[in-house]
Order: structure tokens, then sequence, then C-alpha cells
């Protein structure tokens, strides 16, 4: 499914749930919280989460918190991430991560917008506008039975599928710019401009690691770089990764 830049910010300005979907580094992160600054949550929290980074045991108490002495250690009781974003968004990122039982919950969590703490039995009502996203097909993980069905369909209400850099290559220099003023403002050095010749460098990688990788290039050559040009020789691309033709002697000044 594929929908217009239009359209995508027509729902950042309603409660849908939106399933964002792209390699790592598309900008999904950057995206959800684009989403969250153009709805009427805006004032209200961003709460995000990575699924893939915790064990199952903290996932659970970190998204639902416990009670006092829900079990042993719980020596007080914690309100969580799900509470902390009542009247926010929550951001769910790497979702196909899930396992089975924290699915289960989730999907109970946004349909009855309720849940409760670890350890009670009294239910808890949050207003939550849900945004996750993968690198993962999650439709694909749903047919084959890794990715609970009914979970897939209240989660991409939405789909936004984020393209990889390499599909679009008129986004290269433009989010250059973005990146290498950002790189000197955080330096504190006045912005570097690209020299001819580095255009053509930045359009010959193959950008596996998308913006992120670019923006790792970008700061790398704003340290690197002591005029006020960006020259091809501090662009330095990951070997394994970019397809940069060979540039002809002399023409980047080395
Ligand atoms: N539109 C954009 N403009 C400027 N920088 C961007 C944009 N999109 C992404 N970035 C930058 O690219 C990097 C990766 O973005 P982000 O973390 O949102 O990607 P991601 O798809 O969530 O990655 P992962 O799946 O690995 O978590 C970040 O440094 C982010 O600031």
């Amino acid at each position: 499914m594929k929908f217009s830049a239009s359209a995508r910010w027509k729902v950042a300005r309603t409660h849908a749930t939106v399933l964002l979907q792209g390699e790592s580094g598309t900008g999904k992160e950057v995206a959800a919280r684009a989403l969250h600054q153009q709805s009427d949550r805006a004032q209200g929290p961003f709460v995000a989460i990575n699924c893939a980074t915790l064990s199952e045991n903290l996932l659970k108490s970190e998204l639902f918190g416990h009670e006092k002495g829900a079990f042993t250690g719980a020596t007080e009781r914690k309100r969580r991430r799900i509470e902390l974003a009542h009247g926010g968004t929550f951001f769910l990122d790497e979702v196909g991560e899930l396992k089975p039982g924290l699915q289960a919950r989730l999907l109970r969590v946004i349909q009855e917008r309720a849940f409760e703490r670890v350890g009670v039995t009294r239910t808890i009502e949050v207003d939550v506008r849900w945004i996750a996203a993968t690198h993962r097909d999650l439709r694909a993980q749903s047919s084959d039975g890794s990715f609970r069905e009914d979970l897939y369909h209240r989660l991409s209400v939405f789909p936004v599928r984020l393209p990889p850099l390499r599909d679009r290559p008129g986004d290269i220099l433009p989010l250059a710019e973005v990146l290498l003023a950002r790189a000197c403002h955080e330096l504190k050095r006045p912005v570097l401009g690209l020299s001819e010749a580095a255009p053509r460098v930045l359009l010959g990688g193959r950008w596996t690691g998308n913006i992120r990788e670019l923006a790792n290039v970008l700061e790398r050559a704003a340290i690197l770089a002591d005029g006020p040009t960006l020259e091809p020789r501090h662009l330095l691309m990951d070997p394994s990764g970019p397809a940069t033709p060979p540039s002809p002697a002399g023409e980047d000044g080395t």
C-alpha cells in the first residue's frame, strides 16, 4: 500500500495507529516524532520503547509497570511507560520482536484502551495514540504465525513504507546539506560547503545504512575538513557499502 506525502500528513493530525516500515536508518523514529509533533497531542508526552533491546520480563515491567509486592524485588509501585504516555503518543520501535505473551497484552491495551499493572487486577484507562515501527515484513510474520494477525491488523491501520535511501537518490543531496549543517553546528564550526566534486561521491554511495550512515559519513567529514569546503577526501565511506566511482586524479585536491 502506498500513500502520497499529503496523505501521510493528513494522518498525522488524526489519532489513527500508524505502522512505519523500512530498513534500519531510514528515519522511522524521526517520522514517528514528526507525526506526534503534527498532531493535536504535540503538547502531550512522546514515549518510546525499543522492543528489541529488552528481555521479555523487563519489557513487560517497563511497559505496564508493577504494583508494590507484585514479585520479589518489587519494593514500590511503579507507573510505567504506557501510563506515562497518557494524553500523548506511544512509539513502539521494532515491534516485530515482541514475544507472543506481550503481543497478547498489547493487543488488549490497544483494543480496550485500558490495562492492568503487573500484580493488580484493577484496570487503568489510558488515552494513547499508537505508532509502531519495524524493519521486518510484519504481514509475512503474521502469515507465518510469528506475529499475531489480529495485532498486525490493529497496528497497520495506516501503514507507511520508508524507502531505502538508494531508492530515492533525489533525496541524498538535500539530506546531506541538512545533516552537514547539523554536524557543523554540533561541532561549533562554521557550516561547510560541498565542493564541486563532493556530490558525485555522495550520489555514488550505496548507503546500506541509509540516512544514519549518511549522517555518520558527514559528521566524520565535518571533523576532518579544515577549510571552508568539504572535499571528496573527507568523505570516508564504509568500504563494504558504497560503490563510489574512483575520482579522477587531483579532482578532490589530493
Ligand atoms: N528526514 C530526516 N532529516 C534529517 N535527518 C534524518 C531524517 N530521517 C532520519 N534522519 C537521521 O537519520 C538517523 C536515523 O534515523 P532514525 O533513528 O529515525 O531511523 P530508524 O529507521 O528509526 O532506524 P532504526 O530502525 O535503526 O532504529 C538519525 O540520526 C536521524 O536523525
